[in-house]
C-alpha cells in the first residue's frame, strides 16, 4: 500500500450491522486517513468491537459499505493487523512468546499445516524487538506479566508488517505503568502506521489520539479529541471525568448513582 498522508485508508459509509433482530450499529459513516491515530470510545455494548470486526470482515454488514484502501473487508491481505479484546489464548498453555507471535504469520492460504520459515522467525523476532520484549522470545507465556502479555499480542499483530493496526482495549487489564508503556509504544508505531484504538480509557486517550469517534449504536461524535458535556451526555447518559489534551477537567457533576 502506498497511501499518502491525508489519503483515506478506511472509508465507512452508512454502515448498519445487525445480529439477528438486534441492530448493533446504525448508519455509521466515518473516514480514517493515512497516518491517523483514531480513538474509538463509547459505553459497553456501544458497538466498538462490532465496528472493528466489520472492518476486518469478521462480522457481515447489513447495510452501507466499508472500503480499506479500496479493498473489501476480509480481502485486505496483510494490510490490517488486529489486537482483539479477548485473546483466545490459555495463559497456562505450554507455548513460548515467539510461538504465539509466529501465529501472526498465518494467513488463510498458509493454514492449516504451515511450516514456519526463517523469514517467519525473523519477522516474529523483529516484531518482539519493536514492542520492547525481544529478550522474552523464548519464555513460556505463563511467565509474562499482564503488560508483557499485551505487548506480545501487539507483536503478533505486527508480525505481517501491517499498515493499519486495530486494537480493542489493549490496556484493559494492565497497571498504570504498563498502560503508559503501551500508549508510548502506540505513539511510536503511529509514526509508520494508521491506528484505530478502541478503549474505555477516555482520560488517557484524548491526550494521545488525533481524533475521537464516539459510538453508542450510532456515531455520536467524530472529531477533535476534546469533548463537551452534551457529547458526553449523549454518549454515556451520565456524567464522567474527562481529560482534554492532557489538562484535567472535572467537567461534569456527580454520577446519577451517587445521588
Ligand atoms: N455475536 C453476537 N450476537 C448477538 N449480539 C451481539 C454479538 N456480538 C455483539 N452483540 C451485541 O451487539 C452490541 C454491541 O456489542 P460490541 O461488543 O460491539 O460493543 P462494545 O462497544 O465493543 O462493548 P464493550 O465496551 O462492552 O466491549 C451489544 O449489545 C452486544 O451484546
Amino acid at each position: 500500500m502506498t497511501a499518502e498522508p491525508g489519503q483515506k485508508v478506511v472509508e465507512i459509509s452508512h454502515v448498519t450491522v445487525r445480529y439477528g433482530a438486534f441492530t448493533a450499529l446504525h448508519d455509521v459513516s466515518l473516514d480514517v486517513t493515512q497516518g491517523e491515530y483514531l480513538g474509538i470510545i463509547g459505553p459497553n455494548g456501544g458497538g466498538k468491537t462490532t465496528l472493528l470486526r466489520s472492518i476486518l470482515g469478521l462480522v457481515p454488514i447489513s447495510g452501507g459499505s466499508i472500503s480499506i484502501c479500496g479493498k473489501a473487508p476480509g480481502k485486505t491481505g496483510m494490510l490490517v493487523g488486529y489486537v482483539p479484546q479477548f485473546a483466545n489464548i490459555d495463559r497456562s498453555f505450554p507455548v513460548t512468546v515467539r510461538e504465539v507471535v509466529l501465529t501472526g504469520r498465518l494467513t488463510r492460504s498458509r493454514l492449516p499445516f504451515h511450516r514456519y520459515s526463517g523469514a517467519d522467525r525473523a519477522a516474529a523476532d523483529a516484531a518482539l524487538q519493536e514492542v520492547g520484549i525481544g529478550e522474552l522470545a523464548s519464555r513460556q507465556i505463563s511467565g509474562l506479566s499482564g503488560g508483557e502479555f499485551q505487548r506480545m499480542l501487539v507483536a503478533r499483530a505486527l508480525a505481517e508488517n501491517p499498515k493499519i493496526l486495530l486494537l480493542d482495549e489493549p490496556t484493559a487489564s494492565v497497571d498504570a505503568k504498563s498502560r503508559r508503556q503501551i500508549y508510548d509504544l502506540l505513539g511510536e508505531l503511529n509514526r509508520k502506521m494508521t491506528i484505530l484504538l478502541v478503549t474505555h480509557d477516555m482520560m488517557a486517550v484524548s491526550s494521545r489520539v488525533h481524533r475521537l469517534a464516539c459510538l453508542n449504536g450510532g456515531l455520536v461524535y467524530h472529531g477533535e479529541p476534546e469533548l463537551d458535556r452534551n457529547t458526553v451526555d449523549a454518549l454515556y447518559g451520565c456524567p464522567v471525568d474527562l481529560i482534554a489534551h492532557g489538562v484535567p477537567h472535572r467537567v461534569l457533576k456527580t454520577h446519577g448513582e451517587d445521588r
